[in-house]
Parts: structure tokens; sequence; C-alpha cells
């Protein structure tokens, strides 16, 4: 079961990965937009009982890697709840911008209540939009972040392009996302953990346990880290490197524009 990533481009007959099927290329982001508009009422709670509340230090540990600054104007995409636009958010103060983005209307829609929940209302704009096809001018944002996002991208390439395209000069790109356990005794747990707890979970508490199956066939199916690294260098990124964290299980890449 964990072998199966690497291949992130569309096949020769026209398909794409969704999780462990091959769906028509075009099909890809619709069935995508499924899955989170079915968990984004529970999402926070399923991110929260999933990881044991691990995201929070994962994403605590992305943000600092963003070494976001008073003044910057920073792009969050794939935003959805907006975790990491939120504390963005505080870190750039009133003179900087957030800007929020997502494909989902409804993740989004969640997103900007909790914003305006926050009162972080003055520096956070926002913009339904796909990573693929970014609607801002090249070299526009200090910083670009992608939190659990680029698994679900139909062009990963496209999307790290896209990324690289609105960096300003001396910028740089932070993609957190789930990535390979290096620990091999670790990996049958992992899956275990993946395949038969997750699908479970989603069922008892979000009544959808196919979201959460797809969850765990899309990590699997995720470039691993080296691999990763070097995309993001083919995009056109320079100096790419990556922190794992909990053995793997997540991985912070970042790439720089010079
Ligand atoms: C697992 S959620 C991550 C949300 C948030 N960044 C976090 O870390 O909690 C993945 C998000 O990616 C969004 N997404 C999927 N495909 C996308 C695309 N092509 N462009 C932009 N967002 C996309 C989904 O709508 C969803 O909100």
């Amino acid at each position: 079961m964990n072998d199966r990533s690497g291949d992130t481009r569309s096949k020769r007959d026209g398909t794409i990965d969704f999780g462990y099927q091959q769906v028509p290329v075009q099909e890809k982001a619709r069935r995508v937009g499924q899955v989170f508009r079915s968990v984004a009422d529970r999402y926070d709670l399923m991110n929260d009982l999933m990881s044991a509340g691990l995201h929070r230090l994962w994403k605590h540990q992305a943000i600092n890697r963003v070494q976001p600054r008073r003044g910057h104007r920073i792009l969050d995409l794939a935003a959805g709840t907006g975790d990491l636009t939120l504390a963005l958010s505080k870190r750039v103060g009133p003179e900087g911008q957030v800007v929020m983005t997502d494909i989902n209307e409804a993740m989004l829609a969640r997103g900007r209540d909790r914003m305006i929940d926050a009162g972080r209302v003055d520096n956070v704009r926002y913009a339904l939009c796909n990573a693929e096809a970014l609607p801002f001018p090249d070299q526009y944002f200090d910083r670009v972040t992608i939190a659990f996002g680029l698994r679900n991208v139909t062009h990963k390439d496209t999307a790290l392009r896209e990324m690289y395209r609105v960096l300003k000069p001396g910028g740089w790109a932070t993609v957190l996302e789930f990535s390979r356990v290096y620990i091999p005794p670790l990996r049958p747990v992992y899956d275990l953990y993946s395949f038969r707890v997750l699908p479970l979970m989603g069922r008892l508490v979000a009544n959808d346990a196919e979201s959460y199956r797809y969850l765990a066939e899309s990590i699997r199916m995720h470039p691993p880290q080296e691999q990763l690294a070097a995309m993001m260098a083919e995009a056109g990124f320079e100096d790419c490197d990556y922190l794992n964290l909990s053995a793997g299980v997540v991985a912070i890449h970042r790439g720089f524009r010079y």
C-alpha cells in the first residue's frame, strides 16, 4: 500500500489518479470538489481527531519556515478553513496582507466566516481560484503557502509554476503536505491507521467513509520528499529543501526565487 506514489502526471490515455482510481483528467477537480463540499462542515473537528491535534503543530512549524514579516503580502493557496491564513494575518500586521484562496466555495466561505469571527477583517482578502491558474500578476507576493492542498490539485507541476510566477524575487514558497514515512517498521502501522481507522472515523463522525478513504489514498499517491523537491526545481524554484516532521508523515518543502 505504501509505494504507489510517484507518477502524478496525466497518463497517455488522458487519465489521472484520484486516490487509487484512474479518472479522466477533466474529472479530477470535480471529484475533489465533491470531497471537500462533503467534509466542509466537519473539516476542523476531523483534522483535530485524525491527527490527535498534531496538525496544529505541523502548521506552526510551517509558519516558522515561512518567516512572515510585518508588511508582507502573502498568498495562501487551497487555504480551506484558513488555519495558515489566520496565523499569517497576525504576523504581517495591518500594513501587510494575506490573500486567502481556494477552489471550493464551501471551504472558502467557512474560512472567511472564521476570519471575520476572529476579527481579521482589515488585512485578509479572498479569491475563489484554482491553484493552477492564479488571477494575480507576476512577482506580486513576498511568500506563497499551500498546506495539505497540493496533493489534491490535478496538475501539480502547473500549480508549482504558478506559485513561482507570482513570487517576488527574494521570496519563497512553502508547501506543507503529507509525505513518506521514512522509518520502514512504522509504515504498516501507519497504513493500518490510514486505511482502517481513518475511514471508520470518517463514517462515525462525518457520516462519510469514502472521502476519508480518498484522503488516505491521495496521500500515498503524492510524490515523496525527494521527488517533490525535484518537481519544485523543475518549476523554477532554487535551493529546494524540506523538513520532515513526525517521521515523514508530513514534510515542509521550500523553494526560493532569486
Ligand atoms: C485538506 S484541505 C487543506 C485546507 C487548509 N490549507 C488546511 O491546511 O487546513 C485541501 C483544500 O484544497 C482545496 N483545493 C483542492 N484542489 C484545489 C485547486 N486545484 N486549487 C485550489 N484549491 C484546491 C480544497 O478545496 C480544500 O479546501
